[in-house]
């Protein structure tokens, strides 16, 4: 399994294939080669001086008669923890801060309307983490970011919830441009996965599924293990998601193979944008630990690959992100395609819900008894 000396999935296939054989195969696997955005020669020179990889893409949809195009344009933020994972608390806090300001600095110049960072999760000591989703330090910090840059920030983090007996919850805030916290959402899916056994960190989310109208277009935030789950996209989309955001953290043994697919796929079967973002490098614990996977005992999950991307309803993809550094994907969306290609494929139209939610309510009953026909 690669760790940071293997770049990235494109670099390769850059490297390796004939030109012609690079235009079919990005074809197939990106849907289409998107145009590069002609970011500001200051950001570029700001990412490099701070470290980070920067990249652009625009999707584009067809002009319409009676609708102006709906241009958006979306950040998303990889990084590695800048801090060792034993460091003291408040100062990795401050670290991660300084970090993802820096960054954000660099994505206000690119005119960054939503940005979303990387899912936060871990427990003790870490659970030292958790804070209020309303007011808590890192909420008051992205509402000083939001409302400085004129965007929307989508900030996961871990939430302790002192109204309700101190629960921990895996959460995304999402603070509009005013700098007023509009809401937040939980993680609905807790992985019981290798050492993703995330059970006895958090409880599973009870917020459902809601979307957010931003000035800039309805959001909705997937957190990293519900991505797997395509009946929590297809909520999200039926509550009129325009984009859906899917801040994740996840290693290359486990899932590298499935994250292409599921992001791209959720966004080709809900006629929307998706926003897949993952964390990047390795995190070393103090205390080994096992996960009763016949593993031997250790002190890291794994590598954390990176590889963040958006995906289009189209089918059209941006490049990912590099695997091994930290990086801001900044992409160019027009929402006039979402409902360009629901007027093509209907899938909402053909989706057969109600047929569907018959079904799954006598699927859950527990006297049911699935349907096969024997001879
Ligand atoms: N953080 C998290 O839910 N990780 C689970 C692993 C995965 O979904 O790939």
């Amino acid at each position: 399994m690669a760790g940071a000396e293997w770049k990235s999935l494109e670099e390769c296939l850059e490297k390796h294939l004939p030109l012609p054989d690079l235009q079919e195969v990005k074809r197939v696997l990106y849907g289409k080669e998107l145009r590069k955005l002609d970011l500001p020669r200051e950001a570029f020179e700001a990412a490099s001086r701070e470290d980070f990889e920067l990249q652009g893409y625009a999707f584009e949809a067809a002009e319409e008669q009676l609708r102006r195009p709906r241009i958006v344009h979306v950040g998303l933020v990889q990084n590695r923890i800048p801090l060792p994972a034993n460091a003291p608390v408040a100062e990795q806090v401050s670290a991660l801060h300084r970090r993802i300001k820096a960054i954000v600095e660099v994505a206000a110049m690119c005119g960054v309307n939503i940005i979303c960072f990387q899912e936060a999760w871990k427990k003790l000591p870490w659970t030292e983490f958790a804070e209020s989703a309303e007011d808590g330090p890192t909420t008051r910090f992205c509402q000083k970011l939001a409302k400085n840059h004129d965007m929307v920030v989508v900030s996961p983090i871990l939430e302790r919830d002192s109204e309700h007996g101190d629960v921990l919850w895996n959460t995304a805030v999402v603070i509009s441009n005013s700098g007023a916290v509009l809401g937040k959402t939980r993680k609905n899916h807790i992985p019981r996965v290798g050492d993703f056994n995330e059970s006895t960190y958090y409880m599973e989310g009870n917020l459902g599924h809601p979307v957010f109208q931003t000035q800039f277009g309805r959001i909705a935030v997937n957190i990293c293990y519900g991505r797997h789950h395509p009946l929590n996209w297809l909520m999200y989309s039926i509550n009129g998601a325009e984009i859906i955001f899917n801040p994740s953290a996840t290693i290359g043994a486990l899932s590298e193979s499935l994250w292409p697919i599921e992001a791209r796929n959720a966004a080709i079967a809900n006629h929307c944008f998706t926003c897949a973002i993952n964390r990047v490098g390795t995190e070393h614990f103090p205390n080994e630990f096992t996960s009763g996977d016949g593993k031997k005992a250790h002190q890291d999950f794994g590598y954390f690959y990176g590889s963040s991307y958006v995906a289009a309803p189209d089918s059209s993809r941006t490049p990912g992100l590099s695997r091994s550094r930290d990086g801001l994907l900044v992409a160019k969306l027009d929402l006039n395609l979402c409902q360009q290609v629901n007027d093509v494929w209907n899938f909402k139209m053909t989706g057969r819900y109600e047929m569907y939610a018959r079904e799954l309510a006598e699927a859950v009953k527990s006297n049911y008894s699935p349907t096969i026909v024997k001879e």
